[in-house]
């Protein structure tokens, strides 16, 4: 998590509330005050800390008359909702739009991990499915070419520079026309780092922009420079129009504070953020989402949406629902959480579950799980032979997955448990129509699905959820989101 300092510092104010009998106007302040000084050793600036206290207290206030109302949580609800709109412009980034070829033009200062986060960008669209290729149009930098097509080949994706040609212009217009051409859907240009003083490097930014007519343009701004960013971001806004911003470098600063809010400057919406220098590092932004999650309040919505953006399987949960589920489901229940991006940060989104330490080693087994399952058959895959009482199959799957009979044998326990609890809630019924059924059945007979869900579940499992009632909330959540992702789902 970023900014995981902030976060510690600001849910710890909060949690203080909680422990108190009696939360009285003292204890407000107290830690309205704890707040502020947590938002400004993150170098937010000092009028947004003022203003956002101000704000935090009129509500209460205000709400309080309401009769009946819980003081704690108006506090958490207001506290939420302000802080989320600190970070909110109230703009709206440019909508990709499938099928139809997208422009977006990367610029920002030298340094600011443009290059990087265009690898990232294409990496998030490719595993959605969209056709992305890059245009490389920095001819400043001695080495953007090679970069940028070191990370087009990683990621298997259509790249467009020349090392001959020296005019960026003409770079960016024949390689746009030429992706427009072939018709792919995300063409993406980068640009290279300039500085509000060189005047012919921002004139050079405008006509690259009047020649390729870019959708969108993305200002990616250095977390680590805090707030003088402000300052730079409005001179960009001003000489290209900038449509949305990446804050990069988020990874463990302290001060990253600063940027963010600095970007309500621009008024153009934050749509990513960097934390790292692998492909990754990268997680869409959304105001709300990342609140929650900096206050460890999980995020439902974020993990519903990018669920459904990757999920599509309503044909996979009918056949659960009938209690099959083979080592094939499981691999393509993998698949599923691999798309979501790294295990960490799926979990990081689910309430109740702390971020797992070291979490990427999950993933790793995930993957190793997946390579032992691409070595095997179709018969072993689909259920039709029983691997435990085959061990030289179970050797020969070892073998070619480079991995150890005994790691074979946990991957099999593992999809036994699944596969009992899989079997147990689809004969409880639970299961049929997908989650959105599930959630309006626990609508109707909240007592009825909490008792399945302790009979189906491993009871370690359950409390590592949170328990049963905080999976009931997580449903609860999914519900609220009209059961749109329920119409896929993944188990895992
Ligand atoms: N820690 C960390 N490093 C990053 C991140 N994004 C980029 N970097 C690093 O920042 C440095 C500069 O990144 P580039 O992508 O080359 O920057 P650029 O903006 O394209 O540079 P110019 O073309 O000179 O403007 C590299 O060493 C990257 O690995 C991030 O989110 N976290």
């Amino acid at each position: 998590m970023v900014l995981a300092e902030l976060g510690n510092k600001l849910s710890a104010a909060l949690q203080k509330m909680q422990a108190v009998t009696v939360v009285s106007e003292e204890v407000i302040d107290r830690m309205l005050g704890e707040v502020a000084r947590a938002l400004l050793e993150a170098d937010v600036n000092v009028k947004i800390v003022g203003e956002l206290r101000k704000a935090i207290k009129t509500r209460l206030n205000f709400e309080e008359e309401a009769a009946g109302t819980n003081r704690r949580k108006t506090i958490q609800r207001a506290f939420v909702e302000e802080l989320s709109k600190m970070l909110d412009p109230g703009t709206k980034a440019y909508d990709m739009k499938k099928s139809k070829s997208n422009v977006v033009m990367f610029v920002g200062l030298q340094g600011a991990g443009k290059t990087t986060t265009i690898a990232k960008f294409a990496h998030h669209y490719q595993r959605k499915g969209w056709k992305c290729c890059m245009v490389c149009a920095d001819t400043f930098r001695a080495g953007a070419y090679d970069q940028l097509r070191q990370n087009a080949t990683k990621l298997r994706c259509p790249f467009y520079g020349s090392f001959s040609e020296a005019d960026p212009v003409k770079i960016a217009e024949e390689g746009v026309r030429q992706f427009r051409r072939e018709k792919y859907e995300v063409i993406i240009v980068d640009t290279s780092g300039r500085h509000r003083q060189e005047s012919a490097l921002f004139d050079e930014m405008q006509e690259i922009r009047a020649a390729v007519e870019p959708d969108d343009v993305v200002f990616v701004l250095d977390a680590t420079q805090g707030q003088s960013v402000g300052d730079q971001a409005k001179a960009f806004h001003e000489a290209v129009d900038i449509g949305s911003v990446v804050v990069t470098k988020l990874d463990g600063h302290a001060k990253g504070g600063g940027a963010l809010s600095a970007v309500a400057a621009t008024g153009a919406p934050v749509v990513f953020l960097g934390s790292g220098e692998h492909f990754d590092d990268f997680e869409p932004f959304n105001p709300r989402s990342f609140v929650s999650r900096l206050l460890g309040m999980g995020d439902m919505r974020g993990l519903v949406e990018q669920i459904k953006d990757t999920v599509d399987n309503k044909d996979q949960m009918d056949k659960f629902a009938k209690g099959t589920f083979t080592l094939r489901d499981m691999y393509e229940q993998f698949e599923n959480v691999m798309k979501l991006g790294p295990l960490n940060k799926v979990m990081a989104m689910i309430p109740g579950i702390p971020q797992l330490v070291g979490e990427d080693q999950g993933g790793n087994r995930l993957k190793r799980f997946m390579y032992m399952m691409d070595s095997m058959t179709d018969d072993e895959l689909d259920g039709r032979v029983d691997l435990d009482k085959c061990p030289s199959r179970l050797d020969r799957v070892a073998r070619g997955s480079g991995t150890h009979p005994v790691e074979v044998h946990m991957l099999l326990k593992c999809h036994k448990q699944f596969e009992r609890v899989v079997s147990k809630m689809g004969k409880s019924g639970l299961m049929k129509g997908g989650d959105a059924n599930m959630a309006k059945q626990m609508q109707r007979n909240p007592n009825n699905v909490m008792q399945q869900l302790h009979k189906a579940m491993d009871p370690r499992m359950l409390q590592q959820m949170g328990g049963a009632q905080n999976l009931m909330n997580m449903m609860k959540e999914m519900s609220k989101l009209e059961g749109e992702a329920g119409k896929g789902g993944s188990l895992l």
